[in-house]
């Protein structure tokens, strides 16, 4: 994984040609060391007032300089250009439907970062996706069914994007702002068609995840970096990316006002534990493939909590994971046991903060709101609220606003237009740069789902799990070297050929 370390960039441009060397600086401690030079490229008729910047230790590799925009310092940064300014944001979709349900799991499990097989077996991920999204797509079904027979997502992320650009307007960036999808409609595919209908030639991509992980925010960034790499369009456009941005003063800020207000409407907020949610990744993602989600996670907990004391709030808090699909295991605590551990200790109030996501959907409007609050209130907590998702939430709409303004000098920043340099570099560094400091060797990834869970313990669930997975693979094996087998008699798979 990236050391931990200190850039510090300054860009001058050159009112006569637009034209500026931006060298990096890797400061240690207190002296400042050349770090490596590129070249920032503007577009005539563009006028960039200097902008500085400087980070704190991060693991951020040094073409995402925007990974810390709440640190760059207060000067004016102005980019007026005459090219056009694309923002891209990504986000995991969710089925519209029900008959929806299955295709949408479909596309999340044959999702290599959802679920990497060892390379010899990689030709089975399809197989393997339609075989468990069949298998899980009742369970998911009526999960969605309660929430009113679809996801939420693509509404509320619809409503976030023309926030978003009507913010910008207001600061005098006019950009058009496109949703791209990693699962289901409107996919990323879609939205890049439109970016190159529209002759974008400036994009920010931002994923709408707070904290970064391999598989959401790294997903969806992988997938921008194989449509770049094969699209001669996208080769030349400028692009940068704000991987995450859970540390930035307004995303804080609106969490603290909307817990701030939920907390009131207890008899006794003095008295209320905070219960921080956060959707789950299996143990291995952090452990083995460095996935720095858990880190900014508890980054994001304390940062919250800080401004909270600012505020005189000074309530007991906890974190917990929620969402874990399968016997693997995932990180921990885990929110129902947590929740049981709460009751038990005589915790009588609690406050659930979604933490992992902007927008309403099947994990805050089923998961905690009806299986968390039943389960709290068996176990003897007696008062349970939660804090609604951001959506478009005023101060955070304008905070994400700044963070376009603040990442556009950096945008193109790290172009490479030399064709040789395209071949082993992406086009446009920072997709690459970005995946490139995370689970850089794509080390195999534990199959997070199974969908055979018997036995009576976990560890014989475990293995179970495993001898099933072993036995499904030995027959998808024979399928497809002899053409004959289950999957063809249920029709299963003439569908993903
Ligand atoms: C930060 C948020 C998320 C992380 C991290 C994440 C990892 C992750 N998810 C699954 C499996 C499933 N996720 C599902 C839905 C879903 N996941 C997130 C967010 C994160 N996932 C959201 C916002 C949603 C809901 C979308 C919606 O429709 O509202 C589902 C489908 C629902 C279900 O059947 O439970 C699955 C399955 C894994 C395996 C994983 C990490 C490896
Ligand atoms: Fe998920």
């Amino acid at each position: 994984m990236a050391q931990p370390v200190i850039f510090c960039r300054e860009i001058s441009a050159s009112p006569a040609n637009c034209t500026s060397y931006s060298p990096f600086h890797q400061v240690d401690g207190q002296s400042s060391v050349p770090f490596a030079a590129s070249c920032l490229r503007v577009p005539k008729n563009c006028s960039l007032v200097a902008a500085r910047c400087s980070l704190k230790p991060s693991m951020m590799p040094s073409a995402l300089v925007t990974s810390r925009p709440q640190q760059v310092s207060t000067d004016p940064v102005n980019v007026v250009c005459d090219g056009k300014i694309g923002v891209l944001l990504l986000n995991l979709g969710g089925p519209e439907s029900l008959e929806d349900v299955q295709p949408f799991l479909f596309n999340l499990f044959a999702d290599p970062d959802i679920i990497r097989l060892p390379r010899l077996f990689r030709f089975l991920q399809r197989p393997l996706a339609q075989f468990i999204s069949v298998a899980r797509a009742p369970k998911s079904k009526e999960g969605y069914a309660s929430i009113g027979g679809g996801s939420p997502l693509r509404r509320i992320t619809d409503a976030q994007a023309e926030a978003l650009r009507k913010a910008l307007r207001e600061r005098n960036v006019p950009a058009k702002v496109y949703v791209g999808m990693r699962y289901w409609h409107p996919f990323t595919e879609e939205a890049i068609e439109l970016i190159k209908r529209d002759g974008i030639t400036k994009l920010v991509v931002l994923p709408l995840y707070p904290q970064f992980s391999i598989s959401t925010s790294g997903s969806s960034l992988r997938l921008l970096e194989s449509i770049f790499r094969e699209d001669e369009y996208l080769v030349n456009m400028q692009h940068t990316v704000i991987p995450s941005w859970y540390q930035r003063e307004g995303y804080i800020k609106a969490m603290a006002d909307l817990m701030e207000k939920e907390l009131k409407s207890f008899e006794r907020p003095g008295e209320v534990m905070i219960f921080f949610s956060a959707h789950g990744v299996p143990l291995a993602y952090v452990e083995e493939a460095g996935d720095p989600y858990k880190a900014e996670m508890e980054e994001c907990v304390d940062l919250i909590m800080e401004e909270l004391e600012k505020r005189r709030v000074y309530n007991a808090y906890t974190l917990a994971y929620q969402s874990r699909v399968g016997p693997v295991e995932w990180l921990k605590p885990y929110t129902d046991e947590t929740i049981i551990e709460l009751g038990k200790k005589g915790v009588k109030s609690i406050l659930a903060v979604p933490i992992s996501f902007v927008s309403e959907h099947i994990e805050t409007l089923e998961e905690i709101d009806v299986e968390y609050k039943e389960l709290a209130l068996e176990s003897g907590i007696q008062n349970w609220a939660r804090v609604p998702a951001l959506g478009v939430e005023p101060t955070f709409i304008s905070d994400l606003a700044d963070a376009v303004i603040e990442s556009l000098p950096y945008v193109g920043a790290m172009a490479v237009s030399n064709l040789e340099a395209r071949q082993s570099l992406v086009p446009l560094g920072s997709v690459e740069e970005l995946l490139a400091a995370y689970d850089s060797h794509g080390r195999e990834l534990p199959p997070p789902v199974t969908v055979w869970e018997w036995g009576w313990t976990k560890s014989a669930e475990t293995w179970n799990g495993r001898a099933a997975m072993l036995a499904v693979l030995v027959l998808l094996v024979l399928e497809v070297t002899t053409g004959e087998g289950f999957l063809h008699q249920w029709g299963i798979l003439p569908l993903f050929r």
